[in-house]
């Protein structure tokens, strides 16, 4: 059984997000500069699947209406270390060569080839030193015929020289050397530009920086790189009854756990997270502490108050500004979704369900790829695998069900095993999961040995 990557979730095809895609247009976010990222022009009005409920938005549909509506952010110039996991915004053309200049791979003595030639163990040659040049404090030397240097790992070569012979074919004297082999033109010696030349594109816009790409940036002296810039994401949780994990509970409340899963998943994303401590159920309380976010908000994710409650407060707040919508999606767990813009930053704001199992797999399905695509980083959806399913699954139809599951590669292959309980608020599970089955809106059973669309989740991509 392969684990081979699959591209996106269903209908992927058919998203915004496919960077490959033809016909890309721009696309701006509101404040920056016009973007030219892969997005497509509005597609034409495809199928729905038969069984998806009337009034009910797809996962696509969800998901097109939020990459539309949030585009890449304008890129700058990063400190380095601050890259790591983004994406360069443009190639990267090498200002030097790589070494700078021939030097010496070996603590030994620079010497002339010729000069040694007859050298052995039983009839040594001997030169005399008539200098020693070691890294970073050399001075521009040359030998002369017959003579030897003593020389350092790193340190440039003098003129004249042609190769280095390490202090062990040597008896590492001081005013003569006696060396006890022969060596060849370019032994031990690091060419200049043999690394990287001067001239050549060593780093094309869209790689992302680790450590190793980051290391040749400062060894080509660059000590900032143009990338996108990590989105802030303000992670905002709502309920009267959430407490801060660590104080006190009272009868009827329960710690705020989706603020910090949240967060947590905002980071791992390769984002900046300010998380905000859960809000009361009052309008007022909501929409002054949301305002007093926005400053240091390119992105605001809520959690809760989005259903069909008494005290929805985000809905309540925000349907009311009128550039919020609220749909249902055919997925479960995650049906109540919002998405929109708010107040006069027109921030971009995806507000979550706040069961904590919907919010996690919304924050997976929508908020991922927003993020991603603030960043620059393609594929925006986390791609999937194909795994063999270990035991039977029922699903409702009309909806996509994402399946808790444990994913492991076995000697036969990659191996998907579904954990019971579906319900949205079983947090232990969640955390015994580490992948997500997919079973789509028109499947309504799959059997134990089927094949299925996993997606593996933490899985960098
Ligand atoms: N009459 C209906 N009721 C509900 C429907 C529906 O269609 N009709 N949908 C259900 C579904 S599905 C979901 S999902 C939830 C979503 O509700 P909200 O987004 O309004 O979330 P809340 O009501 O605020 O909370 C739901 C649940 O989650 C707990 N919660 C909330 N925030 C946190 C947090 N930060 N940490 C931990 N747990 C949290 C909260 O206490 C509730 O138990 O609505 C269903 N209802
Ligand atoms: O659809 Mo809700 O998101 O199950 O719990």
């Amino acid at each position: 059984m392969s684990t081979g990557d699959t591209g996106g979730e269903p209908g992927q095809g058919m998203l915004p997000a496919d960077p490959d895609a033809p016909g890309q247009q721009p696309v701006a976010t509101a404040g920056s500069e016009e973007l030219t990222e892969p997005v497509r022009p509005a597609a034409p009005k495809r199928q729905r699947a038969a069984s998806i409920p009337d009034g009910m938005l797809t996962v696509e549909d969800h998901l097109e209406k939020i990459l539309r509506g949030i585009g890449p952010l304008a890129a700058y110039d990063q400190p380095l270390v601050e890259s790591l996991g983004l994406p360069l915004h443009e190639d990267f053309v090498a200002p030097m060569d790589l070494p700078l200049f021939d030097n010496s791979a070996m603590d030994g003595y620079a010497v002339r080839a010729e000069d040694i030639a007859s050298a052995s163990r039983q009839r040594p040659v001997t030169l005399p030193v008539v200098g020693e040049i070691s890294a970073g404090s050399a001075k521009p030397f040359a030998i002369s015929a017959g003579t030897a240097v003593k020389i350092m790992t790193g340190a440039p070569i003098p003129r004249g020289a042609d190769s280095v012979i390490p202090y062990e074919q040597t008896d590492r004297g001081n005013a003569r050397v006696q060396i006890f082999a022969p060596t060849t033109p370019g032994q031990c010696i690091r060419r200049k530009g043999d690394d990287v030349r001067s001239g050549e594109t060593v780093l094309t816009e869209g790689a992302v920086l680790g450590p190793r790409e980051i290391g040749l940036l400062a060894a080509l002296g660059a000590p900032r790189v143009k990338s996108r810039p990590r989105p802030r994401v303000v992670v905002m949780s709502t309920g009267s009854e959430l407490r801060e994990p660590g104080t006190h509970l009272d009868y009827d409340s329960i710690n705020d756990g989706n603020s910090y899963m949240l967060a947590a998943a905002v980071r791992a994303a390769g984002a900046i997270c300010y998380r905000v401590g859960a809000v009361d159920d009052k309008p007022r309380t909501f929409q002054r502490v949301l305002s007093e976010q926005l400053v240091r908000a390119d992105l605001v994710v809520t959690s809760g108050g989005i259903s069909k409650g008494d005290h929805d407060v985000v809905k309540q707040t925000l349907s009311a500004l009128g550039t919020v919508e609220f749909n249902e999606v055919a997925m479960q767990p995650g049906k109540p979704q919002g998405f929109g813009r708010v107040f006069d930053e027109q921030t971009p704001i995806i507000t979550l369900p706040g069961n904590p199992v919907s919010a996690y797999v919304s924050f997976e399905v929508f908020v991922l790829p927003a993020i991603r695509r603030m960043m620059g980083r393609t594929p925006y959806r986390r791609p999937m695998v194909h795994a063999v399913l270990a035991a039977d699954l029922q699903s409702r139809p009309g909806v996509r069900q994402y399946v808790r599951a444990v994913f492991e590669v076995t000697h036969r292959g990659a191996k998907v095993t579904p954990l019971s309980g579906s319900g949205s608020h079983l947090v232990g599970t969640l955390a015994k999961a580490n992948a997500l089955i997919i079973v789509g809106e028109d499947q309504t059973a799959l059997n134990l040995g089927d094949t299925v669309r996993t997606l593996v989740l933490d899985r960098p991509f």
